[in-house]
């Protein structure tokens, strides 16, 4: 069995953050681990408050998990502060990575700063370079490079400008395109479209959590970096179909749908 890691933040309604990659890691068969960097207080509806956790003890996570277990797969999302970033850019050099995949998570779907706007240049300079696969939407790709981004030419355009910031590959989400939900993957040589129709519903926290975390638990099992994103697109599809309504705001996706349906969990 793979065992994936997630270094991210605690989302307390379940539907994104650590609880959504935990949830994803399982549903591809993986066994997930976590690091936690800050602890948030949100539901469907916003976020309330956030706990940034100590550095030491953020070390002290990623070292208990590295000098012990095997992981096969990172998938890095929530990480708040530069303090963060520091530590954990530090902490994660003293061992030989597997594939690490940056969601570089900046703003909630609740507009909320979940990345202090003074922390850009150290996730910039130190995570970017990192990482296997950087997973941006539009307005962080938009924030990285300083120029707006809204159809596919220029989404080609920034995943070239990504790419030459140091991740070997560049996803840039098209989740916020009007029309469709096409998102586009740069490999250094060729662009792969990743085509999809937008899917009429509310219910979309943590789609980019999911996402990168099954991408994640692909490429821990040696899938390509294509296939693991062209998997990972159909779970996250799929995913999104089945999303559900929890509270009184922006319901989370579904993992476990099938599974459910075939125990007779659910009726529809
Ligand atoms: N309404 C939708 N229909 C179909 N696919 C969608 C829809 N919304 C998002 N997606 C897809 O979900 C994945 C996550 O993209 P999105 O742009 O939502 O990420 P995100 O904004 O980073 O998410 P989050 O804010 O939850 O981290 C992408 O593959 C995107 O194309
Ligand atoms: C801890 C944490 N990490 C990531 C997100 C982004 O998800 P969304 O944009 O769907 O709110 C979040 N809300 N909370």
């Amino acid at each position: 069995m793979k065992h994936c890691l997630t270094i991210a933040g605690s989302d307390s309604s379940g539907g994104a953050g650590i609880q959504a990659d935990l949830k994803t890691f399982s549903a591809h068969g993986t066994f997930g681990m976590s690091v936690i960097t800050a602890v948030t207080a949100q539901n469907t509806q916003g976020v309330f408050d956030v706990q940034d956790i100590d550095p030491s003890v953020i070390a002290h996570q990623i070292e208990a998990i590295f000098d012990d277990i095997s992981v096969h797969g990172i998938k890095i999302g929530m990480v708040s502060q530069t303090e963060t970033i520091d530590i954990i850019t530090k902490t994660l050099k003293k061992y030989p990575l597997p594939p690490l995949v940056l969601d570089p998570v900046m703003i909630s779907k609740s507009g909320y700063d979940l990345l202090k706007p003074d922390a850009k240049k150290a996730l910039i300079e130190n995570l970017l370079p990192m990482a296997t696969l950087i997973t941006p939407n539009l307005p962080e790709a938009e924030e990285i490079l300083g120029y707006k981004i809204e159809d596919l030419e220029t989404m080609k355009k920034a995943a070239i400008d990504l790419h030459n910031l140091g991740p070997k590959y560049v996803l840039v989400k098209g989740g916020h395109l009007s029309e469709t939900a096409t998102d586009v993957l740069y490999d250094s040589v060729n662009f792969h479209l990743l085509h999809q129709e937008k899917i009429e519903t509310p219910h979309t926290h943590g789609t980019g959590c999911t996402l990168s975390s099954a991408i994640t638990a692909n490429l821990a099992k040696g899938i390509s970096i294509d296939e693991a994103v062209k998997v990972a697109k159909a779970y996250i599809t799929n995913a999104i179909v089945h999303g559900f309504s929890i509270g009184h705001g922006v319901g989370p996706t579904h993992h476990f749908y099938e599974l459910y349906k075939k125990a007779g969990m659910i009726n529809d």
